[in-house]
C-alpha cells in the first residue's frame, strides 16, 4: 500500500449530514482531504459513493492513520454534535498533533465552549476556528455561509480553503472572521434564532390559511411561490412552496398533512433566546418561537384543550395581509437579531462588523432573503442604528404593518394562534409609544417593596418613593 503520510491539505472527522457533504465539497474545489469517522462502515459508505471525486480523498480507519495523513501544520476540521463529542475529540487529538496545527470546530457549538476550547488549546499551542456553517445538506455540499470566530492565525491558515468552498453572493464568499474565541459560533447562534423566529411565522401563516381560511396543501405551496417572486423571496419561503406542494408517494397525500405536528430543537433556539435575556436584549419573535415548538410537543393538552373550548373559527383576509405580515415579522425579527448581535459584541468586546454579517447571509444560509442587502446597507449607514429604524425599513414597516395588524387581529378573533407575529406587532407597538406604562411597574414596585423610582419632574434624583406609607 502506498505511503499516504502528510498527502491531504485538510482533514475531516465526522461524516455525517454536513461533514461528509462540506467534505465533498472541499474536496471538488482541488483539496484532497483526509477523513476520519467514528463508525467505520460510514466512512466505507463515503468513500463508494464519492464517485469521480474519491481520488481526492483519503479515507481512514484510525486518528492516529488521519493525523498522519494531513501534511503539516495540519488543518482539522471537527463535524460532530456540540458539547461531549467535541469535548472528547479534541481530546482523543491532543496527542496526536503538533504545535501550530489547527483545529476547526465546524458544527453548531455552544459560544462559550467555543471561548474555553480556545484558551485551553492556545496553551497547548494549538490555534482554534469556531466556524458557524449554515445551508444545511446542499450548503455543506455547493457552498455555505460561514462565521468564523478564533485566532488570526487559525483564521489565516483557513481562509483560502473556506473562501473557496463558501456560497457566493455574485462573486463575494460568504464567509468572514468575525472575531476572536467564540464570536462566529455567537453569530451563528443569532443567525439559528433568526431561524427559528422566521420559520414560526411562517407556520403561523400556514396555520391561518389552512384551518383558517380552509385552503388545501397544494393551494398553500402555490401562494408562497408567489409570495417568492417578491419582496419576501427568500430561501425559506422558497422551500415552504416545495414543502407543501409534496406528494407523498406512497399514500397520495400531501406530505406535509401526514408530517406529525411536533417541532425538534437542537438547542440553538433556546440558547439564544437565554443569552438575549441574560443580556437583557429583547427578542420577542425568538422566544414565541421557542415556546411553540415547546408547546408543539404538549400534543396531549392541546387535545385535551381542543375539547374543552372547541377549536377555532374561520377568517378570510386577502393574501396581500399575509404576505405584509411575513414582511412586516421578518423585518422586525432580522431587527431584533442584529440588534442583540450589536449588544453582546459590545459587552464581549468583539467589534462585529454588522454590515458584513448581514452580506455573508446574503447565500448559503438559511436564512438568506433579498432584504439581506438592504439591511448590509443599511447596518453600514448607521451601525448604532435599530435596524427597523433604518430609513428603507421605517418606509418598509409603515407600509406592511397595517396589513399585520389586520392579519394579527382577525386570527386573534378567529382563535388561531399567531404568537411570534403577535409577539412582533407588540413590539413594533412598545417601540412606538414614546410614553410607555413602566411609571405603573414602578410605582408597584415602590408600593410593595420599596424598591424605589425616578420622578419626570426631578431629573437626576434616585431611589424615590411614593406617599403609600
Ligand atoms: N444538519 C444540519 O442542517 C446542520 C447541522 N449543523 C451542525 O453540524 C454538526 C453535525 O451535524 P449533522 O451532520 O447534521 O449530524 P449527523 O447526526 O448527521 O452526524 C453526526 C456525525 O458526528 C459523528 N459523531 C457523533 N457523536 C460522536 C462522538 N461522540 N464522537 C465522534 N464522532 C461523533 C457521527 O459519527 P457516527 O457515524 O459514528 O455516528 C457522525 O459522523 C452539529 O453540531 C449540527 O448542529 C450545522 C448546520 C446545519
Ligand atoms: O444550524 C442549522 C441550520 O442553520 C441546523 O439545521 C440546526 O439543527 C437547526 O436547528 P434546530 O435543529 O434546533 O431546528
Amino acid at each position: 500500500m502506498a505511503d499516504r503520510r502528510e498527502t491531504a491539505e485538510i482533514g475531516l472527522i465526522g461524516l455525517g449530514t454536513m461533514g461528509a457533504n462540506l467534505a465533498l465539497n472541499i474536496a471538488e474545489t482541488g483539496h484532497k482531504i483526509a477523513v476520519w469517522n467514528r463508525t467505520r462502515a460510514r466512512t466505507e459508505a463515503f468513500a463508494r459513493e464519492a464517485d469521480d471525486l474519491a481520488a481526492m480523498l483519503v479515507t481512514t480507519v484510525d486518528l492516529s492513520e488521519f493525523v498522519a495523513a494531513i501534511a503539516r501544520p495540519r488543518r482539522i476540521v471537527l463535524m460532530v454534535p456540540a458539547g461531549k463529542p467535541v469535548d472528547d475529540q479534541i481530546a482523543a487529538l491532543l496527542p496526536l498533533v503538533d504545535a501550530g496545527d489547527v483545529i476547526v470546530d465546524a458544527g453548531n457549538s455552544d459560544w462559550q465552549d467555543t471561548d474555553r476550547r480556545a484558551a485551553a488549546l492556545a496553551r497547548e499551542g494549538i490555534e482554534f476556528l469556531g466556524l458557524g456553517v449554515s445551508g444545511g445538506a446542499e450548503g455543506a455540499r455547493n457552498g455555505p455561509s460561514m462565521m468564523a470566530g478564533g485566532s488570526d492565525r487559525a483564521w489565516a491558515a483557513l481562509a483560502p480553503v473556506l473562501q473557496v468552498v463558501a456560497a457566493r453572493f455574485e462573486h463575494d464568499p460568504c464567509v468572514a472572521h468575525l472575531g476572536p474565541g467564540g464570536a462566529g459560533h455567537y453569530v451563528k447562534m443569532v443567525h439559528n434564532g433568526i431561524e427559528y423566529a422566521d420559520m414560526q411565522m411562517i407556520a403561523e401563516v400556514y396555520g391561518l390559511m389552512r384551518d383558517g381560511m380552509g385552503q388545501g396543501a397544494a393551494a398553500i405551496g402555490d401562494g408562497f411561490a408567489r409570495w417568492n417572486e417578491g419582496p419576501l423571496a427568500s430561501y425559506l419561503i422558497e422551500i415552504t412552496a416545495e414543502v407543501a406542494g409534496s406528494i407523498d408517494p406512497d399514500s397520495g397525500h400531501p406530505m406535509l398533512d401526514l408530517i406529525v405536528d411536533r417541532a425538534g430543537q437542537k438547542g440553538t433556539g433556546r440558547w439564544t433566546v437565554i443569552d438575549a435575556q441574560m443580556r437583557a436584549a429583547p427578542l420577542p419573535a425568538v422566544e414565541a418561537a421557542v415556546t411553540a415548538r415547546v408547546l408543539s410537543g404538549e400534543a396531549e393538552a392541546r387535545a385535551e384543550g381542543a375539547a374543552i373550548f372547541g377549536e377555532a373559527g374561520a377568517m378570510e383576509l386577502p393574501e396581500r395581509d399575509l404576505e405584509s405580515a411575513l414582511m412586516a415579522g421578518k423585518i422586525l425579527a432580522y431587527s431584533q437579531g442584529f440588534s442583540l448581535l450589536a449588544t453582546a459584541s459590545a459587552e464581549q468586546d468583539w467589534s462585529l462588523p454588522l454590515p458584513r454579517i448581514a452580506e455573508i447571509w446574503r447565500a448559503g444560509c438559511i436564512i438568506r432573503s433579498a432584504m439581506l442587502g438592504d439591511m448590509a446597507r443599511a447596518l453600514a449607514e448607521a451601525p448604532d442604528a435599530r435596524l427597523a429604524f433604518a430609513p428603507d425599513f421605517a418606509v418598509a414597516l409603515e407600509a406592511h404593518v397595517p396589513g399585520l395588524r389586520r392579519v394579527v387581529a382577525a386570527a386573534t378573533l378567529a382563535g388561531l394562534p399567531v404568537p411570534a407575529l403577535a409577539s412582533s406587532l407588540g413590539y413594533f407597538d412598545t417601540l412606538r409609544q414614546a410614553r410607555g406604562t413602566a411609571n405603573l411597574i414602578q410605582g408597584l414596585r415602590d408600593r410593595f417593596g420599596a424598591h424605589g423610582f425616578e420622578r419626570t419632574d426631578r431629573p437626576g434624583a434616585r431611589d424615590l418613593h411614593g406617599p403609600w406609607g
